[in-house]
């Protein structure tokens, strides 16, 4: 049986959505997945950038040592978990100009069947984080992708706040996360290269 290729994509400003995708890396190789970490480029002017410490020291500590995604990674995996945080309820620009790029691919029909699973993160619990996977998905269903949810499929789901849509975690003003949603995001990890798998073989 061949193994799930599993990339973890995302976008970051502050750290936060790193740690989550930094989990679910750990958790797809503990599920027997060959892992990519990759991280959506940066496209914010540096003087933007500056105007946040949190983002100036995320930015620069990442811009070398993590690689930077790009459609070859879409096209590679079997399953992706993407994490990306809020703006405004929506996707940041970064992200969707990294999937506006998939266009090649989605024309090919080289995106259909790949089973994908979202988390985001938000400063408030109501700050957006449902939409801003509803929002996300929708790209999803254009390339005829299987999502994997969670749903209420584990009781680690009721333990970060009980969101069907993907793991989602809110954070304070110094970055941190309000909720412990660890073991959601492996439950997440878990449920989509189970899915995943009964794709491939
Ligand atoms: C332009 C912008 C818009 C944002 N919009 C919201 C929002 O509507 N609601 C909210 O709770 N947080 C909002 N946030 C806070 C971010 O979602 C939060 O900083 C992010 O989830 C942290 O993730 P990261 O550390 O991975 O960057 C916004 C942040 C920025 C920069």
């Amino acid at each position: 049986m061949a193994n799930v290729k599993l990339a973890v994509v995302y976008y970051s400003s502050t750290g936060t959505n790193y740690q989550l995708a930094q989990w679910a890396e750990e958790q797809g190789k503990e599920a027997g997945a060959e892992v990519k970490l990759v991280r959506i480029p940066e496209l914010a002017p540096m003087e933007a950038i500056e105007q946040n410490p949190q983002w100036k020291e995320h930015y620069l500590a990442t811009k070398d040592s993590v690689p930077e995604a790009t459609i070859n990674d879409l096209d590679w995996a079997d399953a992706v978990i993407f994490s990306i945080p809020t703006r405004f309820g929506n996707v940041p620009g970064q992200v969707k100009q990294f999937m506006d790029q998939a266009g090649g691919l989605w024309f090919q029909g080289k995106l259909v069947n790949k089973v994908v699973s979202a988390m985001t993160s938000a400063q408030n619990v109501h700050g957006g984080q449902e939409s801003t996977l509803l929002n996300f998905y929708t790209t999803m269903f254009h390339w005829g992708a299987i999502i994997a949810a969670p749903g209420y499929t584990d009781d680690a789901v009721f333990a970060t706040g009980g969101n069907p849509y993907g793991t989602s975690v809110s954070v304070d003003g110094e970055g941190n996360m309000k909720e412990d949603v660890e073991a959601g995001v492996r439950h997440q990890v878990n449920r989509t290269v189970d899915v995943a798998k009964r794709f491939i073989n």
